[in-house]
């Protein structure tokens, strides 16, 4: 049997008003460590409870209304965040794009994000000079023409074609999207699909957290139907849909 790449185990996650334990440097710097406290108890879990296997070269979407813990599971994967309860293990290095800016950083341009988040995703300057050209290319005109341009002036569109555009070019075995394809125009998300497709010949594995039903069937052989925090129903795309948009099964 293949060896999942990706296996979660009781995986939860709880945040805490205030709470800085579980923030990772890079998600404080991102998202400023911001809690809420919806309980009044100072505390509530996003996500709990969830095992699952992914083995390489699955496609996967995952699937669910606002705020049932989508996103959080990208982040529990690419490390950004570390679980409260269970445990995730990540058998490779992982290619995120799990927000609109790619993790950039507004005041410099996207020259200078565009080497910083390559080099932080592990791309030597020899390799970033190499795939320059064609990072800058694929992201489109417009984004050229401001390369030096500080991002906080980018369209979010503009920031999302830099930001696939990077991403796209790494290596690494696990790709995780969330929801950026959306942002994009039609020219920029066919090339997307191109691109995706391509990664996906190559036997990269695929997380794709969307609420497009046409993304979703086309990339993915598998859904993961999030609901409050719950993993509801793994198995087809289809069938993950189904539990989306019909009665929500009782957990
Ligand atoms: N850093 C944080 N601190 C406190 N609460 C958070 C934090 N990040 C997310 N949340 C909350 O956790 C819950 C799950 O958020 P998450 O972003 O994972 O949902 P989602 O399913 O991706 O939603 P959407 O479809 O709107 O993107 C939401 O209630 C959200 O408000």
């Amino acid at each position: 049997m293949t060896e999942p790449i990706i296996s979660a185990r009781g995986l939860g996650v709880r945040f805490v008003k205030g709470r800085k334990r579980n923030l990772r440097l890079r998600e404080a710097f991102m998202f400023g460590g911001g809690n809420r406290n919806p309980n009044g108890d100072g505390s509530f879990w996003p996500l709990r409870n969830l095992t699952f296997d992914i083995v390489p070269g699955e496609a996967v979407g995952v699937i669910g209304k606002n705020g049932t813990g989508k996103s959080t599971l990208l982040k529990l994967i690419a490390g950004v965040l570390i679980p409260d309860e269970g445990s995730i293990a990540v058998r490779g290095r992982v290619a995120p794009l799990l927000e609109l800016s790619a993790g950039f950083s507004g005041d410099l341009s996207g020259r200078e994000n565009l080497q910083l988040v390559a080099t932080l995703h592990g791309l030597s300057k020899a390799q970033i000079k190499a795939k320059f050209d064609e990072i800058v290319n694929f992201a489109g005109e417009q984004v050229e023409k401001s390369l030096d341009t500080p991002v906080r002036h980018y369209s979010s569109g503009m920031k999302v074609r830099l930001g696939f555009s990077i991403i796209s070019q790494l290596n690494h075995p696990i790709l995780l999207v969330d929801e950026v394809m959306a942002v994009g125009d039609t020219e920029f998300r066919l090339k997307c699909y191109d691109t995706m497709e391509r990664l996906l010949r190559e036997g990269r594995t695929l997380i794709l957290v969307s609420h497009n039903e046409g993304d979703l069937t086309r990339f993915c052989t598998r859904g993961l139907f999030i609901n409050e925090g719950h993993l509801t129903v793994d198995g087809s795309v289809q069938a993950a849909l189904d539990a989306y948009k019909g009665p929500v099964p009782v957990v």
